[in-house]
């Protein structure tokens, strides 16, 4: 079938299971094509395709709602709904979203990109629908990985209580990212493998009680699904004893079971909990065989040897500088220990697991838990290293301010994929963290210029024994490789002056000290003097320094890849107003106050204007103003 022409999944209804197996046949073709070229979550996508299908078939989107939980497994929902010609830009700048995107379709009820937010999204509309005195069916898709998400278990047990009718699709790949882990993840596995339990007769009625009028008629549907019935046992009964009906485990790649429980499950009242079983990556042995996570979320690929396509023995990820030198400070230090929720793929720390299991925890997604866990760590004498994505950890605000900063306790964060991370888009730039840091007393935060400074951070923070502090570093690989030689702790609170300069100061942070410089070196041959200066410390700030550049009335340019909104030019300003610096000339730059979507780091920088071009503007332009002030003045 040409998916380009699919501009509605209407025409699956009448669709019989062999036409269903031939389209599933072309969409896998489609995404191990497509998706070889322009890279995305290809594991995931591929374990979906049978569900996808037999949901659309089964309900009637719009007016019936999906919420495909963290969303990455969207794409054959997208192909669906007409957007199959579209996936040329996956997660491409202005091209088709990697998540569900409301603007991009009616089919996109509710947009996911952080994990574990479907069920509470599905309750509030069961709520609306009710209140409404609607009728459609609400159905919410969440994996086993986001299922051990805080989130998922508040909803599961709001949702239990309230006993409103919803169909949610638990779709159990033995997976998160990486190996699921928790209590959760072992309760499915015993499900998945269940030996075959007698069924008591009275399950049967229990059941069948709960489909009104047509109970007694559903006896031969009831026949026919009682072979999953069977499984239904002690563990199987915590989402019973949770108010869900629950059914399965199915083979999720039955296009014949799927229907006959997505009928069955349409007919039930109250909450249905249908555990589906798929394997990611399912028709594709390279994802198909992946058992660490590798096939999760992927670059571009050779499609016959599942070679990705990347430069090779290129410099190592900004990950793998920061989690190497956590391994040699747990080296030196038994306190040292690692807590991730559910990222020890993505932030480099198989390594560390490998060599020091009894410290390193793998928590799930669960960023509150981990956040408050390593509180408790640090409040009994430990060194807790919480590796944490920037855009995971707005999860855990109120975590930082209650349990870590306001007791003061010793964790060091290291957070990784800081500033725009690009193809993941809106729901993932870690722009916001330097916002809601700064402000929390006790909280030391600092980014490096480069590798090397990093590992002389991750020194400083192992170092660090006064109370909590923070090292940001960005998404993808670092400059090059650290030299060999062993770092110095950074004393806290010191900035770096990297040029010599009088008409201008930059106060650069991070990934902008780059572009600062460069616009310094073009501007020195228009006589134009700046001086760059590496502000490491967003907090505390070198007050020393900045003291310095005020009193010898040196205007000033903070340029930082965070939004200006509580940023880092916003502690600048709020010294000088404190030390009423009044008369001094300051600009900011920043990523403004709005989303931004997706597309690569590089077009996204350019579209907000984060370059060394436009640092240069600003810079002339400050030069300008105060050559106007001077002849005013004189
Ligand atoms: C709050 C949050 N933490 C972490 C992630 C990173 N993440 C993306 S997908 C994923 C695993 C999801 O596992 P599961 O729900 O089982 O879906 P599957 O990939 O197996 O289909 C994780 C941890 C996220 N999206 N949101
Ligand atoms: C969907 C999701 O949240 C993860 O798959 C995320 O995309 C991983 O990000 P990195 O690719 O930066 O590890
Ligand atoms: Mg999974």
């Amino acid at each position: 079938m040409d998916l380009g022409k699919i501009q509605h999944p209407g025409f699956l209804k009448d669709m019989q299971h062999g036409d269903l197996e031939k389209l599933a046949a072309d969409i896998r073709h489609f995404l191990i094509t497509n998706i070889a070229k322009t890279g995305g979550h290809i594991g995931p996508n591929l374990g979906v395709v049978e569900l996808t299908l037999m949901l659309h078939k089964t309900f009637s989107s719009p007016e019936d709602k999906f919420l495909w939980d963290v969303g990455h497994q969207a794409y054959v929902h997208k192909i669906l709904t007409g957007r199959a010609n579209q996936f040329g830009t996956l997660r491409q700048y202005k091209g088709l979203c990697g998540f569900p995107k409301r603007s991009e379709s009616e089919h996109d009820v509710w947009e996911t990109g952080h994990s574990s937010t479907s069920l509470s999204g599905a309750m509030g509309m069961a709520a609306a629908r009710d209140i409404k005195n609607a009728n459609y069916h609400i159905v919410p898709i969440i994996g086993d990985g986001a299922l051990t998400g805080g989130m998922a278990l508040e909803a599961l047990n709001h949702i239990g209580h309230e006993k409103r009718k919803m169909i949610v699709v638990l779709n159990d790949n033995e997976m998160s990212i990486a190996p699921n882990v928790g209590a959760m993840h072992n309760m499915l596995g015993r499900l998945r493998t269940a030996g075959k339990y007698k069924w008591a007769k009275e399950e049967l009625e229990y059941l069948l009680k709960k489909i009104p009028v047509m109970g007694g008629k559903l006896a031969s549907t009831a026949e026919r699904v009682k072979d999953s019935l069977k499984y239904l046992m002690v563990s199987g009964m915590f989402f019973e004893e949770m108010g869900f009906t629950y059914l399965g485990p199915l083979d999720g790649h039955s296009f014949e079971e799927l229907e006959d429980h997505l009928q069955y499950a349409k007919k039930i009242d109250g909450p249905v909990l249908l555990h589906v079983v798929t394997k990611k990556g399912k028709g594709y042995t390279p994802a198909e065989s992946d058992s660490i996570g590798t096939w999760h979320g992927t670059g571009p690929y050779k499609i016959d040897s599942g070679e990705f396509v990347k430069p090779v023995n290129g410099p190592p990820a900004w990950s793998k500088v920061v989690s190497d030198e956590i391994i040699k400070g747990a080296e030196k230090d038994k306190r040292v220990a690692v807590i991730t929720p559910a990222m020890p793929v993505g932030s480099k720390l198989e390594t560390f697991a490998d060599l020091y299991p009894e410290r390193f925890f793998d928590v799930g997604i669960a960023e509150q838990h981990a956040t408050t866990m390593a509180a408790g760590m640090a409040a009994d004498g430990m060194k807790p290293v919480l590796s944490i994505y920037s855009t995971f950890l707005q999860r855990a605000y109120d975590q930082l301010v209650h349990d870590v900063a306001r007791q003061n306790l010793n964790v060091f964060l290291t957070i990784d994929r800081c500033g725009l991370v690009g193809a993941d888009g809106e729901t993932h730039q870690g722009v916001f963290d330097v916002s809601f840091l700064r402000h929390l007393p006790n909280m030391v935060v600092m980014m490096p210029k480069d590798e090397n400074e990093g590992q002389a951070m991750v020194k400083t923070g192992l170092a660090y024994e006064d109370g909590p502090i923070a090292m940001r570093f960005p998404r993808g690989n670092a400059a090059a490789a650290p030299t060999e030689d062993e770092k110095d702790i950074i004393p806290i609170g010191s900035w770096e002056e990297l040029t010599e300069g009088n008409d201008v100061a930059v106060l650069a942070v991070g990934t902008m000290i780059q572009p600062a410089l460069e616009a310094a070196a073009t501007l020195r041959a228009e006589n134009i003097s700046v001086k760059v200066i590496n502000a490491r410390f967003i907090k505390p700030l070198d007050e020393a320094m900045l003291h310095k550049l005020c009193q010898q009335g040196t205007p000033l340019l903070t340029v930082e890849e965070t939004v200006l909104q509580g940023g880092f030019g916003s502690a600048v300003l709020e010294f000088m107003e404190e030390h009423e610096h009044r008369d001094i000339a300051i600009k900011r730059m920043g990523v403004p106050d709005r989303f931004i979507e997706h597309g690569s780091p590089k077009e996204l920088l350019k579209e907000i204007g984060l370059t060394s071009t436009n640092i240069a503007a600003q810079i002339r332009d400050l030069c300008k103003s105060e050559h106007q002030n001077h002849q005013q003045r004189a």
